[in-house]
């Protein structure tokens, strides 16, 4: 029987499409086979790995601080299903209007339905829904208020930054599908590459659609997903060549995204 090789692309946050086939000899020798059995056997593989796809729904995964076009290629071509823009000044990943738009002409051109999420803290609404035009989504990093979120829905989430049990009650006062955890590490935004207390935030991962994010990478992920179940992974520092916060390691990139496979 002939082989089937498929590819299946992600349409959308939850779906996926059969987006190609092939077909190769079969290691066995049957030279009977018909065009129509070939036919009917691509047929029920197709639909058998259909049902596999619906029911297999991977982990997905975000790479943040992309600050080139090179960077963001790889991301994509390593299979992440979103990448961030970080437009917070301080930050040493920030990206400047220029810059951003050079990177997101480039992921459009590549990859026209792949998924951008800009990184902003305390920016007047005006420029977040200015952003929103450019972006897919808006992660909301800084200190806002549950009230600043609403007018943003769907296409915004609130990060969060996760120390204790308190701060996970809080952050219930956000509205929205999705939320996003990370370290609360004092005196910062986020993007510090610290780890924090994953039991934490176990049940809300059951409530929402979370995001668990704070010091991954390839070495710890698996267990991290193992920990939590999370809707989503992110991952800044942890994919970044040593030394340089404004280029990412595709090797760093390709070991993330296998570990996620593994445990997902
Ligand atoms: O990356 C930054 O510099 C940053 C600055 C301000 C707000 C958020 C920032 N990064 C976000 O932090 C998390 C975790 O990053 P890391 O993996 O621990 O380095 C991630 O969501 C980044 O988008």
């Amino acid at each position: 029987m002939p082989a089937l090789h498929a590819t299946a692309t992600r349409v959308n946050d939850d779906d996926y499409v059969l987006t190609s086939t092939s077909l190769s000899p079969s290691t066995t020798t049957s030279t009977t086979t018909t065009t129509s059995d070939v036919d009917v056997d691509v047929r029920r593989q197709r639909a058998r790995l259909t049902v596999v796809l619906a029911f297999g729904a991977m982990t997905k995964i975000k790479i943040c601080g992309i600050t080139n076009p090179e960077d963001a290629l790889a991301c994509i071509e390593a299979g992440a299903d979103a990448i961030g823009l970080n437009l917070v000044p301080t930050s040493k990943r920030y990206v400047t209007p220029e810059e951003t738009r050079v990177i997101l002409r480039a992921v459009a051109a590549a990859a026209p339905k792949f998924l951008t999420v800009a990184v902003v803290a305390d920016l007047p609404l005006a420029e977040m829904f200015e952003w929103q035009h450019e972006f897919g989504c808006l992660q909301l990093h800084g200190n806002e208020t549950p009230q600043q979120l609403l007018p943003l829905l769907p296409h915004a989430y609130k990060a969060v930054r996760i120390g204790d049990a308190q701060d996970v009650a809080s952050a219930a006062n956000f509205a929205g599908e999705h939320l996003l955890a990370d370290a609360k590490v004092a005196g910062t935004l986020g993007g510090t590459g610290t780890i924090f207390d994953w039991t934490l935030v176990r049940e809300l991962a059951r409530a929402r659609k979370l995001t668990l994010a704070g010091g991954l990478d390839a070495t710890n992920v698996h267990e991290a997903i193992s920990s939590v179940k999370p809707y989503a992974v992110d991952v800044a520092s942890g994919v970044e060549l040593v030394g340089n916060p404004r280029r990412k390691d595709s090797a760093r990139i390709r070991d993330f995204v296998r570990e996620v496979k593994r445990a997902s």
